[in-house]
């Protein structure tokens, strides 16, 4: 496949000017840029698909964003959008397309994605309605996803922010998530947990990841405790797999109608729209779980088609490539002002920093510019009381970007007729509003006083992106993810990097691997550097004593 070319003249000169910008507006504080123009918000706040993104409190003049456009077209960006959606190879490092939009197209156009995701219905309607059972014949109580990195992070993140959006019939099973491979998830689980209705999905696109199949085999080992006489139902009772791989899940014991299946063409972080989703439609049901794939379709037709300067994905990496390759803001925090969000930063760090932390450009040779930044995040008001100190009156500039729903939406059990928890719902927003607007003008937002001593002094010009939602729906939240996806690919295109591999977690495996022998036998301990050499030695003789 021909990969869409690049003019290299127009982005030098695009860079340039951008770099001229950077020096003269982009060192001006944000309250001069509002200052100088009574309409910035308008002019720098977009929305689409339920999502009002707000960039006026970045330190970017409208001006310079046009610009950020021309380089984006000088790199080939338009082409580059119809290569995704294409199925052209836009993963050529390891040959072959990303197609994880197409894990939300209609069934007419993905009939295979619609086939399993008529086998994943069929599975959350029987353990909703209570039809499938534990090898004893109860009903699954709870169910345990043992997957790590995308086949963890996106189904707990999702199923999380969800949870207040119930199945419409049927009860729903409590669901764990298990990840860590030292079995500090696990152990406590499993003495929590009734063998007889636990239901466990084993997770992982290639069916090969330590961490998974050591989680599996400790709780495959449980349930064999438990019920030593029998057989072939213990495991088509209790596991379920979801992988690219079905002769691996075989091998394991999975039985086929057990079996989920996903393609080699959707990255693991890329995968929670994919059966390895299960979790997130086990919390809120398929009729919801389809609205999560809807709002992400809505998300990919804008970003295919909306012009560049009202497309929400392409501003966002777009401003991000400003701060980070022009302002030389080189991190960046994910500040959700809801506890439903609590895990999204976790899932952004992966999204972002595996895609784009790269630093070979697709001709081979070293990129000349930074590529991902840094990213860290938490819940607002909780990091508020932790770590907002720095992004206060710290030496350093971080890129801020808060995340809010306009109202709290959808509430269940209990407590939820209680007035106060409204109440609660408005001081989230507020303090979402208020740290955005000291962020970006520092003592002047409230009243000036000249007196105050200089610890107490307060610059403010951090500048932040204000993401708000009208509320945390499947449909708004599938938006919100689509987002991020396609804003890293628009940033990996700026860079010329390519954003669906990781070659550098696959050297670690590998290294494992080796250490665990080390480890294990003491065979080739003295082929370690110095370093490794001791510390292995001094786990092994603990290990002996
Ligand atoms: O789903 P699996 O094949 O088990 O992979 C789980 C995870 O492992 C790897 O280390 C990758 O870096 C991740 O992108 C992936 O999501």
């Amino acid at each position: 496949m021909a990969l869409p070319l690049m003019d290299t003249l127009m982005a030098r000169r695009a860079e340039k000017a951008l770099r001229d910008d950077a020096y003269r507006s982009g060192r001006v504080h944000i309250a001069d840029l509002f200052a100088q123009d009574a309409r910035r918000f308008e002019r720098l706040s977009l929305s689409a698909c339920g999502l009002l993104a707000d960039f006026s409190k970045q330190r970017i003049a409208a001006g310079t964003l046009e610009k950020l456009r021309t380089l984006a077209e000088a790199r080939g960006l338009d082409d580059w959008i119809r290569c995704l959606f294409d199925g052209g190879e836009v993963n050529w490092t390891e040959s072959r397309p990303a197609m994880h939009w197409r894990l939300r197209e209609c069934k007419k156009n993905a009939p295979e994605v619609h086939e399993q995701l008529t086998l994943m219905e069929h599975i959350v309607n029987r353990v909703h309605s209570g039809q499938w059972r534990g090898c004893q014949g109860d009903a699954i109580t709870d169910v345990v996803n043992i997957g790590v990195g995308g086949s963890d992070l996106g189904p707990l993140m999702a199923s999380v922010a969800l949870h207040e959006h119930h199945p419409e019939t049927g009860g729903r099973p409590r669901l764990h998530f298990v990840s860590s491979m030292d079995g500090s998830q696990i152990a406590p689980l499993l003495d929590e947990l009734n063998p007889g209705t636990t239901l466990v999905v084993i997770s992982s696109k290639s069916f090969t990841t330590m961490d998974t199949l050591s989680n599996a085999a400790t709780t495959r080992a449980w349930l064999e405790r438990a019920f030593p006489e029998v057989n072939g139902a213990l495991l088509r009772c209790h596991f379920i797999g979801v992988s690219a791989c079905s002769e691996r899940m075989t091998e394991w014991g999975i039985h086929q109608e057990n079996q989920l299946r996903l393609w080699d063409w959707v990255g693991g972080r890329y995968s929670l729209w994919s059966c390895i989703g299960l979790p997130i439609a086990l919390a809120i049901g398929m009729d919801q779980f389809r609205e999560f794939l809807a709002g992400a379709h809505d998300m990919d037709q804008h970003f295919r088609s909306a012009p560049w300067d009202e497309n929400v994905p392409v501003s966002l990496g777009l401003v991000d490539i400003w701060n980070l390759n022009f302002l030389n803001i080189t991190a960046r925090a994910v500040l959700p002002y809801d506890g439903r969000l609590k895990h999204l930063p976790a899932y952004v760090e992966q999204l972002e920093m595996e895609s784009n932390g790269k630093s070979v450009t697709r001709s081979g040779e070293a990129v000349k510019h930074h590529t991902c930044p840094v990213i860290w995040g938490e819940v607002g008001p909780n990091a508020q009381h932790a770590f907002y100190q720095l992004l206060h009156q710290g030496t350093q500039p971080v890129a801020c970007e808060f995340l809010v729903a306009a109202r709290h939406g959808r509430r269940n059990g209990n407590s939820a007729a209680l007035e106060p928890l409204e109440d609660q719902h408005g001081l989230t927003v507020a303090n979402c509003l208020a740290q955005s607007r000291l962020l970006a003008f520092g003592e002047a937002a409230l009243t000036p006083d000249q007196s105050l001593p200089p610890f107490m002094h307060y610059r403010g010009n951090q500048p932040s992106t204000t993401l708000m939602m009208d509320e945390l729906s499947p449909r708004q939240l599938g938006a919100l993810l689509a987002l991020y996806e396609h804003k890293v690919f628009v940033q990996a295109v700026m860079w010329g990097i390519n954003p669906f591999d990781q070659w550098g977690v696959e050297m670690g495996k590998r290294i494992a691997m080796e250490m665990i022998d080390v480890l294990n036998t003491g065979g080739g301990i003295n082929e370690l550097d110095g370093s490794s050499r001791a510390l292995a030695r001094y786990v092994r003789e603990r290990q002996q004593n």
